[in-house]
């Protein structure tokens, strides 16, 4: 009875599936045990029944012939004997014995409402012939019957009932403890599942033995296992997934560049702090927004829309746009940027946005637009320089082909002027310059042009002419504003200045000839005495005398070995010492005496001389570089050498390069070619074959006077330089000139940027070095340090300042 109460206890607590299972199994044995009782109670009916009738059958057999006889022999008594023997048998309870013809003998009595069961035979005699004597019925009571038959189907109810009762407790037990106590478990496992409890597995309180794991708790088990193992690895996905978006949205939020996430409409979804910081816009007021509609100007409107347009037809053709933009902040304030726009695209290559990168330039801008100024302009005064004035000189001359006027060419230069930069110093040639600048000016309509060539010369572009006696009142003019005296040092000083006069088209109508006889006119004029003007007239091409006197004097003077090289040591700036050499060209001829580098070497280039002297320094320059190293045993010490454009392209300059280097046995990297800007900005495919050839030999290669030309940052990119030299104009004025330091700062940040080294050019002042220091310039040179020296001096300078560094 106790070990029975749990279980009792279970059943009742058990699930709603094992009292469905109780019920029909109560429902089916109930039904099928009472269908299999009935059949049974009533075979036992019908058997009883028919005991009944056999009785009466072997009463009929028994009696049927011995009641014939008494009755034929009319022997009352035996015949009552008889009936009463009939009446005595079990269920029997009335019997009526019809004699013939009318008489009848009744015996027994038949309870009211009592279920009878009646046999009637007839009795007859027999005796050759028959005699109908008369007929017995005989009834018997089923009240036995039917008393019995209730009395087993109470018994059969009963004990079916308990029977199956039992049964279905069992089977329940079986199953409750088979299954749904591991299916409840299992539900309230599953119900309980959260991302919290996944690492605790499934586990059924059963033996853990194969034969469990194979049946069908055993496989949802594992597969729910397998779920949660499923789940565990969804979740870690998930979470990797989560960080990596975490990540990636973090660093685009804290990208240095501005981003804007726009949808398929161009609409913003998302801009970066970036964004905010450099436009002033405030996340909240431009989501939803068209990025061209975050201008309120609506000058700049127009100018957005058309901007965007363009952007969205080139992303959709070419898959992205790049370019400058003028932008406008909120405030109003305008600054430049580069934007990138591109696609954002899903795994189906299908474009489900678009992605903006901004960067702002304007410093970069600043610093081009200052570097295109300077490409221009002359720093000193203000004017245009060489190049500018070329070009305008080209416009003038093409317009003048159309209205078939004339254009006046001048030629200046000021009378002395050497001798007063010397005498009174460069701020007292500056100032002169700058006041001849002012004067020339002066003299000028506005249509004309005056520009600084360099050093002290200065070419006027006379547009529009009608005839010739214009540009000789020009002249006039201007010799009569340099009569009064010039103020340098709070001195007076008296400078003159000698014009030669070319005319398109009278005397060429080429500019660079016009060039060439404006020039010639020029000398004439000086050799006329100085403050006076001369016009160009076709005997003056002679007097390219002095000119081609020099060039003859050039073709012999290597023969004669009337080159030498000076060498002006490069220094590192942050210690000072020694670290290369500029190798630079002197001309010591017998008749002109020293010719600098200035002022033969154009020549040279014109007359292609320059490829044979070239050859000649760099020959020169590599032996020496050798001898010093052997000398100093410093094995990084480097030597420089200036290679003019017409040299570079010449076809054999490399292999003569090659050829210096062999045969010296210098190694390639302690060699650095400098190459000027003017050579690159040719920018053939040329230049850029014959740069890369010598960089793969290893030879190191430096952009020389950098600054001077058009300065375009880009070609430093696209070229393998290893070095960048600031010309001196920049340097000398880093102290003074505000302009000058942030350009020689910039140039710095830049090169390094791009990984090149620098030199700065011209180092005159301590001061300078500080600067240089401080702005991290690797290299310096110039005559702080030293002037270019003859190999003798400069071996000298390198016993004593390498003894003095070690
Ligand atoms: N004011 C000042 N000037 C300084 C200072 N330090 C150096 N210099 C001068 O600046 C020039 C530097 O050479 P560069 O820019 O390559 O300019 C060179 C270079 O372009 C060219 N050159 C010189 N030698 C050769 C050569 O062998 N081949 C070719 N193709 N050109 C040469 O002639 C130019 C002038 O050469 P140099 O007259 O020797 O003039 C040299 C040098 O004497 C300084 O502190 N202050």
């Amino acid at each position: 009875m106790p070990e029975f109460m749990p279980r009792l206890r279970r059943i009742r607590t058990a699930s709603p599936l094992s009292f469905r299972l109780l019920a029909w199994i109560l429902l089916f044995s109930t039904a099928f045990t009472l269908l299999a009782a009935g059949v049974q109670i009533y075979s036992d009916y019908r058997k009883d029944l028919s005991l009944i009738e056999e009785r009466m059958e072997v009463i009929e057999s028994g009696y049927a012939s011995s009641l014939a006889r008494s009755l034929w022999a009319l022997d009352q008594k035996l015949l009552q004997t008889q009936m009463e023997g009939i009446l005595s048998l079990p269920d029997i309870i009335h019997l009526r014995l019809r004699i013939e013809p009318d008489s009848e003998l009744v015996m027994g009595e038949v309870p009211r409402h009592a279920d009878t069961l009646v046999h009637r035979f007839e009795l007859v005699q027999r005796d050759g012939n028959e005699f109908l004597l008369g007929e017995l019925e005989i009834t018997a009571n089923l009240e036995r019957v039917y008393g019995e038959l209730q009395r087993k189907v109470g018994v059969i109810l009963a004990t079916q009932f308990l029977t199956v009762f039992f049964v279905s407790v069992l089977i329940l037990w079986i199953f409750q403890h088979l299954v749904t106590r591991h299916l409840t478990a299992m539900a309230d496992y599953t119900k309980d599942l959260s991302l919290k409890n996944l690492s605790r597995p499934l586990v059924l309180d059963r033996p853990d033995s194969s034969a469990n794991g194979k049946d069908e708790l055993g496989m949802v088990t594992d597969a729910i296992n397998q779920m949660r193992e499923r789940l565990i690895d969804d979740v870690a996905r998930r979470e990797r997934d989560a960080a990596d978006i975490l990540k990636f949205s973090k660093a685009i939020d804290q990208s240095p560049s501005s981003v804007l996430i726009c949808d398929r409409q161009w609409r913003i979804e998302y801009a970066n702090r970036k964004f905010s910081q450099l436009t002033g816009h405030t996340t909240d007021d431009i989501i939803g927004k068209h990025p061209s509609h975050l201008i309120e100007n609506s000058m700049d409107i127009q100018d957005a829309r058309h901007l965007w347009q363009s952007i969205r037809l080139q992303v959709q053709r070419v898959g992205v746009w790049q370019g400058e933009v003028n932008s406008v902040r909120r405030n109003g304030e305008r600054y430049w940027e580069q934007l990138v726009v591109t696609p954002i695209r899903d795994n189906n290559g299908d474009t489900t946005g678009y992605l903006i990168l901004g960067e702002d330039i304007s410093i970069r801008k600043r610093y081009e637009q200052q570097l295109l100024r300077q490409a221009n302009y002359d720093i000193l005064t203000g004017l245009p320089n060489r190049m500018l004035a070329l070009d305008r000189l080209k416009l003038a001359l093409a317009q003048a082909r159309r209205d078939n006027s004339q254009v006046g060419v001048m030629f200046l230069d000021l009378d002395n002027f050497k001798h007063i930069n010397d005498t009174l110093g460069h701020d007292a040639g500056d100032t002169l310059l700058v006041e001849a600048a002012r004067r020339i000016s002066s003299c000028l309509r506005g249509t004309s042009t005056v520009a600084r060539l360099g050093g002290d010369e200065f070419l006027v572009i006379l547009p529009g002419l009608t005839g010739t006696e214009a540009s000789c009142q020009v002249a006039e003019r201007i010799l009569k504003t340099f009569a009064p005296a010039f103020m340098l040092n709070g001195q007076e000083v008296f400078v003159t200045t000698s014009i030669g006069i070319a005319i398109f088209p009278t005397d060429s109508d080429n500019s660079g000839t016009l060039l060439q006889h404006a020039d010639a006119a020029m000398y004439q004029a000086k050799h006329k005495g100085k403050s006076s003007y001369a016009q160009f007239t076709p005997e003056m091409t002679e007097v390219s005398h002095e000119r081609l006197q020099m060039e003859s004097h050039m073709r012999k003077a290597l023969e004669l070995g009337e080159f030498e090289l000076y060498y002006q040591p490069i220094v590192d700036t942050a210690s000072g010492s020694l670290i290369g050499a500029e190798a630079l060209l002197r001309w010591n001829n017998p008749a002109m005496g020293m010719v600098m580098p200035d002022r033969f070497i154009p020549l040279a280039e014109e007359t292609g001389l320059i490829i044979p002297i070239g050859e000649w320094v760099i020959e020169e320059a590599c032996k020496a570089a050798v001898a010093w190293r052997a000398m100093t045993g410093l094995e990084s010490l480097s030597i420089a050498v200036n290679v003019s454009p017409r040299q570079f392209r010449d076809p054999g300059f490399t292999d003569a390069v090659m050829r210096s280097l062999n045969a010296s046995g210098l190694p390639p990297e302690c060699l650095e070619l400098e190459i000027t800007e003017r050579l690159i900005l040719d920018n053939t495919i040329e230049t850029a074959d014959i740069l890369r050839q010598l960089d793969r030999t290893g030879i190191r290669l430096s952009v020389d006077d950098f600054g001077t030309g058009y300065s375009a940052l880009s070609y430093l990119k696209s070229y393998p330089f290893d070095t960048l030299k600031i010309d001196k104009s920049f340097i000398q004025d880093v102290l003074n000139e505000s302009g000058d330091a942030s350009l020689v700062r910039a140039i710095i940040n830049m090169a390094h940027s791009l990984g090149l080294k620098v030199i700065a050019e011209g180092v005159e002042e301590e001061g300078q070095t500080h600067f240089l220091k401080n702005e991290n310039c690797d290299y310096s040179q110039g005559y702080f340090y030293s002037r270019p020296m003859p190999e003798q001096d400069f071996i000298y300078w390198l016993e004593t300042n390498h003894r003095a560094n070690h």
